[in-house]
């Protein structure tokens, strides 16, 4: 059975790329740093309580992966939003928060899953991304950095690790709806006195196909990237995003 690591796998993007993989028949392995959304993850998943930003948590995770018998597939999805506001109130710390799960996370996947994946001679690395990678992202500098380094990431190991059969391609998801956006739409809806409908299709606007993107969206962009279908395709930027033309209007 192959087997996929899925980062900050608990909640959102990642629990739905964990229970994809389940559905494509890999073994799947979780991490988070949400104890109760670990313990609602399905009983035949390995769920562990890892932070993402934390190098002796991910070795000795990977070290547990490696005596399992190795990887097959890494999606480096842990990501946090960082502080909201202009960048002259962006406090140093926050800035390296931010950027240490966000970028650092992903660097750590690839450092601790590298030598598992050369010995096997195969693997697929999954980083998510955002569109904050590829537009900028007014408000969210941190955010916005981690996310284009997130690229500069996948490329360079796209390039590094590809003589190995090792293959990295990197996901960059659209504003995601849920109940986190829900939250988001009718706190604006309110305050603007609008209705959630007329936000949501406000933000949508600045997409050709008038949508928000959904979890399962880029869980399945995931499991795609990472099979066999894909077997030629490295150091690519996928944006699942509905085709974002004017990424100005963002929530
Ligand atoms: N929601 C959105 O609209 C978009 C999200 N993304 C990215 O997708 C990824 C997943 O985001 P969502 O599913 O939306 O978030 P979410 O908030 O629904 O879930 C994120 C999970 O990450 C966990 N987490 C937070 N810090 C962690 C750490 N240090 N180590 C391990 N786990 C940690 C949280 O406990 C939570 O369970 C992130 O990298 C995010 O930046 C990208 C574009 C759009
Ligand atoms: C809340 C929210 N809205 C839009 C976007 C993101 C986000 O986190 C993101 O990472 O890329 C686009």
């Amino acid at each position: 059975m192959k087997r996929a690591l899925v980062t900050a796998g608990a909640s959102g993007i990642g629990f739905a790329m964990g229970e994809a993989f389940a559905q494509a028949g890999y073994e799947v392995w979780v991490t988070d740093v949400d104890d109760a959304a670990l313990a609602r993850c399905p009983d035949a998943w390995t769920a562990r309580r890892v932070d993402s930003s934390d190098d002796g948590q991910m070795r000795a995770l990977f070290d547990e992966i490696s005596v399992a018998g190795g990887l097959d597939v890494v999606c480096a999805n842990a990501g946090v939003a960082g502080p909201t506001a202009h960048v002259e109130d962006v406090a140093w710390d926050d800035w390296k928060t931010c950027v240490d799960v966000t970028l650092g996370g992903a660097f750590l996947c690839a450092k601790y899953a590298a030598p598992m994946m050369k010995a096997a001679g195969q693997g697929a690395i999954v980083l998510t991304s955002s569109t904050a990678g590829v537009f900028g992202y007014p408000n969210r500098a941190p955010y916005s950095a981690a996310k284009w380094g997130v690229i500069g990431l996948m490329k360079t190991l796209a390039m590094e690790l590809g003589p190995f059969g090792i293959r990295a391609n990197a996901i960059c998801p659209g504003a995601v709806e849920g109940p986190r956006m829900e939250g988001v739409l009718e706190r604006e809806a309110a305050a603007k006195g609008m209705t959630r409908d007329a936000v949501y299709e406000g933000y949508a606007s600045g997409t050709s196909l008038r949508t928000f993107v959904t979890a399962e969206d880029i869980a399945n962009m995931a499991v795609f990237l990472a099979s066999n279908g894909a077997q030629r395709v490295s150091g690519q930027v996928i944006s699942v995003d509905g085709h974002t033309e004017n990424p100005d209007p963002k929530p």
